[in-house]
């Protein structure tokens, strides 16, 4: 990195949060868990990791952080969500818990466990748009995207099904490059805090 490292928070209340602050840290980023309100106020960028979605926005609205995170994201604080981050992210759920709530932001319906209950966990090699090489992809119980937006750009896809957008300052994959990765997802949205 060239400037001062960007201060980019992991949310926290669940999810696989150390694997995201191992590989930011990794990169150059000052990453660190982000759990109350005060924490999302340092924040350059945020990661939602994977995990269970309706967990975390349930605890997202108890610890006072949803609404917050909703006014940072439409604000255009640069976020990137793997897997139940997806999910948090996007304007719309397609087989969801009743009255799940996300962040949104994301003009995406995901599709909840899309892959099936028989693969409910695959890896996969995938094509990366802006990635030379082909993409290591840990899918663990994961949505695709059933739905996207003219703004939303389509970077990877299983199955016929996008598994990874960029809309402006958002970056999701349904995958877990956190899991097994090689880090270039995250430089990626490092960039995007760059801008
Ligand atoms: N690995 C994951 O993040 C799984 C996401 C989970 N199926 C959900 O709906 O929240």
């Amino acid at each position: 990195m060239t400037s001062a490292a960007p201060a980019v928070g992991v949310f926290a209340l669940q999810g696989d949060v150390r694997e995201h602050l191992q590989t930011l840290t990794a990169l150059g980023a000052d990453a660190f868990a982000v759990r109350r309100p005060a924490e999302l106020d340092r924040c350059d960028g945020l990661v939602l990791p994977g995990g269970e979605s309706t967990t975390m926005a349930k605890l997202a609205r108890t610890f006072e952080l949803l609404d917050p995170l909703r006014k940072r994201v439409a604000e255009g604080m640069p976020a990137f969500g793997t897997c139940a981050g997806m999910i948090l992210l996007a304007d719309r759920i397609v087989d969801g818990a009743v009255g799940q709530e996300t962040i949104g932001g994301l003009d995406v319906t995901v599709r909840r466990n899309a892959f099936g209950r028989q693969v409910d966990s695959f890896e996969a090699d995938l094509p990366f748009r802006g990635l030379a090489d082909t993409v290591h992809a840990v899918f663990i119980r994961a949505p695709w995207v059933e739905h996207a937006g003219p703004d939303v750009e389509v970077l990877a896809e299983a199955e016929g099904h996008p598994v990874a957008v960029r809309q402006g300052h958002l970056l999701a994959t349904s995958f877990h490059p956190e899991v097994d990765g090689d880090g270039r997802v995250h430089r990626l949205f490092l960039e995007m805090l760059q801008r």
